[in-house]
This record gives C-alpha cells, structure tokens and sequence, in this order.
C-alpha cells in the first residue's frame, strides 16, 4: 500500500495531496475545453530509422508553453535543440499559480547544481492515459509509457488525476535487466519532482500500469478513447530554443501542418500561428 506521506530524498521529491479540491475541480474544468490529438511518431521527413516502424502514440496529447511534435524528435539537449519546440499556448491561470509554487518547492528541495540557470517550468506536456476503442468497437489498454529519461535540463515536475499509476525508476540498459531505483503508485492530485544526477540523468523512468478502480472516465474531447488518468510533465525549454511555426525550415513545417490544422480548429493560438 502506499503511504500518505511525502518523501524527501536526494533528487526526488513526491506530495501526495498536492492539489487542493478547489484546484483540482478548476483543472478539470478547464481540460474540458482542450481537444488533444492523436500524434505519429514518424513523418514524411523523418522517416522511421531502420528497424523502427510508423506508429501512432500511445496516447492522445496535448502541449502547453510550447510543442515537442514526436515527429520532430522531442527536445532533446546538447544537439538536439532547434526546429523542435513550437510556440504553444500559455498555461490557464490556475495552472500558473499552481506552478510558481511548484517552482519554490523545487528551489528549495534540490541542490543548486541541480537547477540551471535560467530555470523554470515553462513547457507542459498532457498525457492522457486509458483505454482506446477501435472502429469495430474492441478496446485495447493503452496506459503505460515505456522506460525512458526526460531530456530537457533541471527538474521535472509531474502532477496526476485520476486512477493510481505504478512509476518506476530504473537503472541499467534501456528496456533490459531493470534494476528498480524507486517505485511508487502516482496518486490522484499528488506531485512528484525529480532531478539531478541519479533520477533524472542515470535512470529512465517508466509507467507500468494504471489502476481501474473508480470506474469512472473523464468526461473529455477525446473521441474513441476512455480517459481514467491524466498527468501533467512540467520541463524547461530555454526560450532560445521556441520557435514560431511560421519559422520552421520547409521539411519541419511540411511534416507538422496538419497538426497544427488541426489544432487551430479548436484554438485560437494555433489559428493566429498558421496566418503569421
Ligand atoms: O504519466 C506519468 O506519470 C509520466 C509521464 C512521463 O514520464 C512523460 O510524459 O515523460
Ligand atoms: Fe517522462
């Protein structure tokens, strides 16, 4: 079972019952007005490497502060920093009040060499975790995310509703002969941060599964899937490294279009990014 309390060790940081109701309920409110899209990994310009093949994701997303498109390969520092990180919306204003003091805990928690200059948590990826239903109707259980390290710089911060999933960190190869660091089931409204040289740069991290308890779905505009948990990952990106869409090379802008046609039906910000 796991314990009500928070846990305060070396690089990593967990509350429980971080959200408080009113926060909660404002949150969930406000992820109603949010349509998350369906992304592939591969494109047109950045065609599945040799032995990997085109896949949708896992999940539906939606970014915050800017987009990491999985097509464009994600953020990923010292070399892979440009044509990467697309302008995206701003955070609703009870996601930045919940966010400051995200960051003075993290200040406070974590050594100083664990924090870089410059640091704060401007980039917000959403994952919907759940069950997706196929055109003849059959469900399949998507809720997991495989072992892998979080590339941006510093801490992460990750907030969680819904059912419980069980986060493990791991140390060794990718995906061979785990050595379990750390592992605890992720609470609804609880916080985790992680950073520094052993959570976050030596292990990957991963979610094995996701609890069906409550029975419930949230009740979102995502079609043909069964919502049971959503989870925010608060990173940093310095601002160096966002770009406008209008700014991309041809390739990029080319492979990222019709997401961003998609996304501007629903959204101002993504309408007013494809007329600049
Ligand atoms: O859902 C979670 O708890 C973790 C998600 C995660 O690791 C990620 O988005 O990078
Ligand atoms: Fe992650």
């Amino acid at each position: 079972m796991s314990k009500k309390t928070i846990i305060r060790k070396d690089g990593l940081f967990y509350h429980p019952t971080f959200i408080k109701r009113n926060e909660r309920e404002a949150i969930l409110e406000w992820l109603k007005t949010l349509y998350p899209i369906w992304e592939m990994r591969f494109s047109e310009n950045n065609p599945p490497p040799e032995g990997d093949t085109q896949r949708k994701l896992l999940r539906p997303v939606y970014w915050l502060g800017n987009w990491q498109f999985a097509c464009l390969n994600y953020y990923h520092p010292p070399k892979g920093v440009q044509n990467r990180c697309i302008h995206a919306e701003d955070y609703p204003p009870v996601l930045k009040k919940i966010l400051e003091n995200i960051e003075g805990i993290t200040k406070m928690h974590f050594k100083k060499n664990e924090v870089p200059r410059g640091w704060k948590l401007n980039t917000c990826l959403i994952n919907f975790y759940g069950t997706s239903i196929d055109e003849n109707g059959k469900k399949v259980d998507t809720a997991r995310v495989g072992d892998h390290k979080d590339f941006e710089l510093g801490p992460v911060a990750s907030v969680s509703f819904g059912e419980r999933a069980f986060f493990q960190f791991v140390l060794g190869k990718k995906d061979v002969k785990n050595n379990v660091l750390f592992e605890q089931w992720l609470e609804d409204s609880s916080l985790q941060i992680f950073a520094g040289d052993l959570y976050k740069e030596k292990a990957f991290h991963r979610v094995q599964r996701v609890e069906s308890k409550l029975k419930t779905f949230f009740d979102l505009n995502v079609e043909n899937f069964e919502t049971r948990r959503i989870n925010f990952t608060f990173r940093y990106v310095p601002v160096e490294h966002i770009v406008h869409f209008k700014d991309l090379p041809a390739p990029q802008k080319s492979d990222v279009l019709g997401y961003m046609q998609e996304l501007a039906k629903n959204s101002a910000h993504f309408e007013r990014a494809l007329k600049r």
